[in-house]
């Protein structure tokens, strides 16, 4: 009888060592820094300084640690990582923690593996799920998706203060649901094709359930929760949503596995049209274009794109900025979005450039219908796009 090769299938689940989330916790950021490190480096943007010095200082002051900020320079690229790493290594700083947005916090990680000491996230948006994950998004310095970078360590800490996220102008909320309730529809797929996740292996029976908790909750709260944020307030289901797009998204897509709209992201950073868009914004083209792609039921379609239509996110080429460029524009995305090393290839079914293509234009004449239909505005534009962008360049 011949021997046989096969490898045993592995599943593995992947997270962080604490996650505390609460209103006011910044205040007891030094207490849970303490333990990990004895001379941290802050990684912050001059905005997210402003709003938390005070905070932080007198919480280190009362913890007995030293303060030492240090200016993200903004875009997350290798030269970034490299240039913090140094600066950890010349201050003799044993713990780097990241402070703001999802991309200071993933070069605090990358900063951290190269200097070779821990991280802390601290997000003050829930804009992402990067605070919880062993990986960071690499860009170049255009802010076009560059690679994945993987860790042998989730973060050892993960503190939310959600006054601070209720603070914080409402999209990022928003973009931070986008982004979780991709987290889902990427995790069912990449389960049904029995594809690998971003943790290593299979997915765990726990992973795909937070992934789906994750789905769950937003269902139920993001609507009241856009709403309380909208008037700086902490609800319960402001904290819902918190957690959702922060830990259950977090530990979700990375140990449920990614696929087709987080590949389609990836793909939208590739064309300067989209880079008014977060993250998760870009991510909400993604999923609708995934769910078109693997015939989804129409009727689930259609309530996806209602939905977060009425949250907020893009569900129209339009508004992505895409909405009458030549056909070589879309190709470009589709390229990039269907690259070999891509995660849309853990759909449970050979992609084909040309389908995605098709997947991806639909999305226009889908999103306006089901806006004509639920009676809600016609898409703008980014010209016309009212909302401020806050930050200047969102990778
Ligand atoms: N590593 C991962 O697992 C992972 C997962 C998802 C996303 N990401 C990455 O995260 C990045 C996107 O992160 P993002 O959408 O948070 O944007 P960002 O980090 O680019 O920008 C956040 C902006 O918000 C501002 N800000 C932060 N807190 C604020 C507050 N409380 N009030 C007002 N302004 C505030 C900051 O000054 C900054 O300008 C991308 O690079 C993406 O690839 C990584
Ligand atoms: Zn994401």
């Amino acid at each position: 009888m011949a021997e046989t090769t096969a490898t045993p299938v592995t599943r593995s689940l992947i997270a962080p060592a604490r996650y505390v989330q609460g209103r006011g916790v910044l205040a007891d950021l030094g207490s849970y820094v303490a333990p990990i490190g004895s001379a941290p480096l802050v990684l912050t943007d001059a905005v997210v300084r402003r709003m938390t010095e005070a905070t932080v200082t007198e919480s280190f002051r009362r913890a007995g640690l030293p303060v030492r900020f240090e200016e993200f320079g903004g875009t997350p690229t290798a030269a970034e990582a490299r240039r913090v790493a140094e600066t950890v290594a010349e201050h003799g700083c044993d713990v780097v923690v990241g402070l703001g947005g999802g991309a200071t916090i993933d070069t605090a990680k990358a900063a951290g593996d190269e200097a070779g000491v821990r991280w802390v996230s601290v997000p003050t948006v829930a804009s992402t799920d990067a605070p919880t994950s062993a990986l960071s998004v690499v860009y170049t310095e255009e802010g076009a998706f560059e690679s994945y970078r993987f860790y042998t360590r989730n973060p050892d800490l993960v503190l939310v203060d959600t006054q601070l996220v209720a603070d914080a102008p409402v999209r990022f909320l928003v973009s931070g649901i986008g982004d979780a309730l991709a987290t889902w529809i990427e995790a069912r797929a990449a389960q049904r094709a029995s594809g690998p996740t971003m943790a290593g292996g299979l997915a765990t029976h726990a992973g795909i359930a937070l992934a789906r908790l994750s789905w769950d909750v937003l269902w139920e709260n993001a609507l009241p929760a856009v709403e309380a944020v909208r008037r700086n307030l902490v609800t319960p289901a402001v904290e819902a949503v918190v957690e959702a797009n922060t830990l259950l998204s977090g530990m979700g897509f990375e140990s449920g596995g990614l696929a087709a709209a987080h590949a389609i992201h990836d793909g939208l950073t590739a064309v300067p049209h989209t880079h008014h868009l977060a993250h998760g914004e870009k991510v909400n083209i993604g999923s609708i274009t995934q769910l078109v792609l693997e015939a989804a039921p129409s009727a689930e379609i259609r309530e996806f794109v209602e939905f977060t239509a009425r949250l907020g996110l893009p569900t129209t080429l339009t508004e992505a900025g895409l909405g009458d460029v030549d056909e070589e524009v879309l190709r470009t995305v589709v390229e990039a979005a269907t690259a070999p090393e891509e995660t849309i290839h853990n759909l449970p079914f050979p992609v084909v450039a040309e389908d995605v293509l098709d997947a991806l234009t639909s999305v226009e004449a889908l999103g306006r219908s089901v806006r004509a239909e639920a009676g809600l505005p016609e898409p703008q534009a980014p010209e016309q796009h009212r909302v401020k962008v806050p930050t200047a360049r969102m990778a």
